[in-house]
């Protein structure tokens, strides 16, 4: 299995190589050159299988070889043990034809430790194979950031940078982020947005000569390993979903969405063979992509805050990686479009190509009142507390899959991390104590503006040193 650049100017890069190489050195994003097929038996053959042993099939099929089978099952297993239920990723029924995939039984409570605490584990992997230094350089609106400092905080060799937006995070995520005292961590808040920050860590990746210089790595999805290890949970919730159900011949995912990587791990599955009927784009009030799919016009609108904060995104990272599957991997195409987005800020796909968007895709752009009542309602009607951003995949679950259809929407975090919006539902929650014991902490964080040199400027220090930060 190789790799190669939506823009193609990379080719033929293995997998470890992938995951060091994070953003592709001619600006676009790493895919693999072959998506791999899983066959009926296999299939079959997986739905008997625990997580972590269907986590090792397709992590092993793109992998291919490079990381021995011993060492891959040990660091599954390793990534895992750090889940406090045992099937990792359970699927509740919430009513008749809709269960929620619970993606937040990770260190941090959010999806994204499912792929952090993996990649975390492989970085700590690889430095200790090859000997690379491992910096880490990410953006968050809010998860991420903390994730991905769980995934890698106390690991030999390896420090991290993390931007996220100024006092537009919610308190829990920016306590997670900021409550860590380790030299080797540094959260800078910068004055701006999360588009602001993920588009300074893409400036400051394709400046070639400072990333090599202080060994910079990704851990946003930029990075291929975290849509690859993503893609796991499709496979597992469908199985979960099909022994309840054996009839059902495919299962609708609805996925609070924000820079397309959860939804594209989907999508991903589906061409892999996973039996997904629609996958639904639920986004928040910043709904470019929502409108993208309705109308096949991808053109950023204006920031809003919402009470999803971590869905506060509009340029999303990996629409590129779509649009090349969408372009028919024709990465001469994909480089142009990129181009008049950058000069014009707008793209737009013909109708042949929107039809095969809606093929796949349906989208619903959830307000901020509607995504309040959501969580009310099932709140009231089920018992089920939703997070703000569950709530938008249960609100677009609820517009966009036909009644006769099961669906599985992604319940990205806990609503503990976003107790502001529950509050508001005049809902009483109790935190858990791993949360619950950070309000005691002191905090860590530099507030900087959203500048890339004066960023780059604060980088170099920090991956030449291990100074510690004070608030
Ligand atoms: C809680 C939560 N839900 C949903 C999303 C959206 O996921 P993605 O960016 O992969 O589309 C994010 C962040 O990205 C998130 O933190
Ligand atoms: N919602 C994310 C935004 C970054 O997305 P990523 O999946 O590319 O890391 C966050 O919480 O930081």
């Amino acid at each position: 299995m190789k790799y190669i650049s939506t823009r193609g100017n990379v080719n033929g890069i293995g997998f470890i190589d992938t995951v060091l190489m994070g953003l592709a050195t001619d600006g676009g994003l790493l895919v693999p050159e072959k998506i791999p097929q899983i066959s009926l038996e296999k299939l079959e053959a997986m739905s008997r299988m625990s997580y972590q042993e269907i986590a090792f099939e397709i992590i092993s099929s793109y992998v291919d070889g490079e990381i021995s089978e011993q060492d891959l099952k040990d660091l599954i297993e390793r990534s895992y043990s750090t889940f406090r239920h045992t099937d990792i990723t359970p699927v509740q029924k919430v009513k008749d034809n809709l269960y929620v995939l619970e993606l937040f039984h990770g260190p941090t409570f959010a999806f994204k430790d499912v792929a952090l605490q993996f990649l975390g584990n492989l970085y700590s992997y690889i430095a200790k194979k090859t000997g690379v230094t491992i910096n880490i350089l990410g953006a968050t609106s809010g998860d991420t950031g903390a994730s991905a400092i769980e995934g890698v905080r106390g690991k030999e060799g390896i420090r991290i940078c993390i931007l996220h937006p100024h006092g537009k995070v919610s308190k829990v995520q920016e306590l997670q982020m900021t409550t860590v005292n380790d030299p080797t961590v540094l959260n800078l808040a910068i004055k701006g947005t999360f588009d602001d920050g993920q588009r300074i860590i893409k400036e400051i990746f394709a400046d070639l000569e400072f990333k090599n210089k202080y060994h910079l790595r990704a851990i946003n999805s930029i990075n291929f390993a975290r849509i690859l290890a993503q893609i796991v949970y499709y496979f597992y919730a469908y199985f979960q979903v099909k022994k309840e159900n054996d009839k059902i011949e495919y299962v609708n995912f609805s996925v609070p969405t924000g820079n397309f990587g959860d939804i594209f791990a989907g999508y991903m599955a589906k061409r892999m063979g996973l039996p997904v009927g629609k996958l639904i784009v639920a986004t928040n009030e910043n709904n470019i992509l929502e409108r993208f799919i309705k109308d096949g016009v991808y053109e950023p609108g204006e920031f809003r805050s919402t009470y999803s904060p971590s869905m506060d995104i509009q340029v999303a990272s990996n629409f590129e990686r779509y649009l090349y599957y969408l372009l028919d991997e024709n990465s001469s195409e994909v480089q142009s479009l990129m181009n008049q987005f950058k000069t014009t800020g707008k793209i737009e796909v013909s109708k042949e190509q929107l039809r095969l968007v809606q093929e796949d895709f349906s989208a619903y752009g959830v307000k901020n009142d509607e995504c309040l009542q959501t969580i009310r309602k099932y709140f009231a009607d089920t018992n089920y507390l939703l997070d703000p951003h569950t709530s938008c995949g249960v609100t677009a679950f609820e517009k966009c899959s036909p009644q006769e259809d099961i669906c599985v929407t992604l319940a990205t975090a806990h609503p503990a991390k976003f107790n502001e919006a529950i509050e508001l539902c005049q809902i009483e929650q109790t935190f858990p104590e791993e949360i619950q014991q950070l309000f005691d902490k002191p905090q860590y964080l530099e507030v900087i503006e959203a500048d890339k040199d004066e960023i780059a400027r604060r980088l170099e220090r920090h991956f030449t040193s291990a100074e510690v930060n004070s608030k």
